[in-house]
């Protein structure tokens, strides 16, 4: 017994009953059954906790033809899904009543349900009369119709994208406020804070107005009564508006505004946070609030919590994930650029550099490699100042940049004031045109240079060279020879281009 139960003393007392009860809270699967109910069974003594196929194998029989109840309307499975019943049927030939109800005990978390099956001749007096039993039928059909449903939105429901949660969200509210004979139902949702709520969703039945666009971002002190209770209670029923208390004043003006007589509504809790509330309105006439009603709109009301939390721990993930991927792009970016000039740093030439090889290789195509280097560049900056230096090179880093045009052709800064520019498929012509146009820009800039030997401008050197790769072809080599080229070009007095050893002046 203890398996079921934290209160032995209050189970040691039900299973002495003389009374047949089953007993379910409705978070465990077990069932417990007292002596009386396992008598009436016909069950061992032992055997006081029973699984849900245990107790469709129980054998009972309509009340009035003694056949065995369809799977869908066993009293006993209704009963322990959450319907209240009271309802006659008969055991072994014996005509008994099965009362159920939900209740919560103290001791236990949930809800638990209670069922009783006593001889019909003790609650004669209580017993349904002929109208009373199909108006008993049309409500067990409805609970039925209802939790079959519910358990298809919530099936929907729990995967939801956030593009259909609207409709789902809908769906759920029609169910409801059908389900609950009401003339309008809703979601609240309230702010970070719970001082304020707004009106997202809702349903109403035909002919009866919507409110919704005029229930936006409510404050607290406009219906305090309200916000207390649902935040307190996490249930607000009210079966006649009219018998409000007077501190209810603000919310029965309000109610009476929207033409409301009854109201229900249920919290909407997510990881012991209130993100809002569910709930209907009757309009047309009152309505008394059966704990069938107050049960549907908690499951409603839990079965969206969940939803809209799933939905914006998804939308949080999804939106910190792609500030990672942001941060990481703009890492990667960082990493590959030089700080001073923007354009690919000595890093990124490197890697370039290799695959562009490997790259030529495989295609048995020609790689260019051009140097460049400002001419007495130490004498700039001695006489303009570091920073003029500084902008002088992201100028000429910006020139380099541009004639960058195809794919797979790069600039980079190779360090200090020398760069280099991997032209892929380029000949010795094509490197010499780009290098002529090269010094043709950097002169249209028109940079002083007074301390210069060779211009009144800013120039620079360029060497180059351009070769067929083979296997045996490494980056170093192709550098090496571009910068002799490029030593060879100073030497000769600057403001040169040259390709290994044939010097073209400009
Ligand atoms: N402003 C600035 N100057 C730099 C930077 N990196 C290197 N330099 C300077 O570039 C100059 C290079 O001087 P050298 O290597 O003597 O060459 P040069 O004066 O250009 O002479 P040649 O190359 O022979 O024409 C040095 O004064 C460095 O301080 C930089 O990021 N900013």
């Amino acid at each position: 017994m203890t398996e079921q139960t934290s209160a032995p003393h209050f189970w040691a007392l039900i299973d002495v009953l003389p009374l047949a009860v089953l007993y379910k809270e409705q978070a465990r699967k077990a069932v417990f059954a007292n002596q009386a109910a396992l008598r009436l069974f016909g069950l061992p003594a032992q055997q006081n906790l029973l699984s849900l196929s245990d107790i469709q194998q129980l054998p009972l029989n309509t009340a009035d033809s003694d056949q065995p109840f369809s799977l869908l309307q066993n009293p006993l499975l209704l009963a322990l899904s959450g319907t209240e019943l009271c309802q006659p049927l008969s055991i072994a030939g014996q005509k008994l009543m099965l009362q159920s109800k939900v209740i919560s005990l103290s001791f236990t978390l949930h809800s638990s349900v209670v069922i009783s099956l006593c001889s019909s001749s003790l609650t004669q007096q209580r017993l349904p009369a002929a109208s009373d039993s199909n108006q008993l039928l049309a409500e067990l059909q409805e609970a039925l119709a209802f939790d079959k449903l519910i358990s298809l939105i919530s099936t929907e429901l729990i995967n939801v994208k956030a593009s259909k949660l609207d409709q789902h969200i809908e769906d759920a509210l029609a169910a409801v406020g059908e389900f609950c004979h009401a003339d309008r139902s809703y979601i609240f949702l309230f702010n970070g804070d719970g001082s304020m709520m707004s009106n997202t969703h809702e349903w109403v039945r035909e002919g009866i107005r919507a409110h919704k666009d005029n229930l936006q971002q409510i404050p607290q002190p406009a219906l305090p009564y309200f916000f207390n209770i649902i935040k307190q209670d996490l249930v607000f029923a009210v079966d006649e508006v009219a018998k409000l208390p007077p501190q209810a004043s603000a919310e029965k003006q309000e109610f009476e505004a929207e033409d409301i007589q009854s109201v229900l509504c249920c919290a909407m809790q997510a990881e012991d946070k209130l993100l809002g509330f569910v709930g209907c309105d009757m309009v047309a006439r009152q309505r008394n609030w059966t704990s069938n009603d107050l049960r549907r709109m908690k499951l409603v009301g839990d079965m969206l919590a969940n939803a809209l939390q799933n939905v914006s721990y998804r939308q949080s993930l999804q939106q910190v994930t792609e500030q990672l991927q942001q941060a990481n792009a703009q890492l990667q970016q960082q990493a590959h650029q030089d700080g001073l000039t923007g354009i690919a740093n000595r890093r990124h030439f490197d890697q370039h550099l290799e695959q562009e090889l490997q790259r030529a290789s495989r295609h048995q195509q020609q790689l260019a490699l051009l140097m460049l280097d400002i001419d007495f560049f130490k004498a700039y900056n001695d006489h303009y100042g570091h920073q003029a230096g500084d902008q002088a090179l992201q100028q000429v880093a910006q020139l380099l940049q541009q004639q960058c045009r195809r794919q797979g052709e790069l600039a980079a800064r190779y360090g200090g004031e020398e760069f280099a520019i991997i032209l892929p498929g380029a000949g010795e012509k094509e490197c010499h045109t780009i290098a002529k146009r090269i010094q043709r820009d950097l002169k249209a800039l028109a940079i002083m240079h007074q301390q210069s030997a060779v211009s009144s401008l800013l120039t620079l050197s360029v060497g180059f060279s351009s070769i067929w790769p083979t296997q045996d072809h490494s980056a170093d080599r192709l550098i090496a020879k571009a910068d002799k080229a490029l030593y060879q070009a100073k030497a000769a007095g600057r403001n040169s281009i040259y390709h290994l050893s044939d010097v073209v002046t400009s």
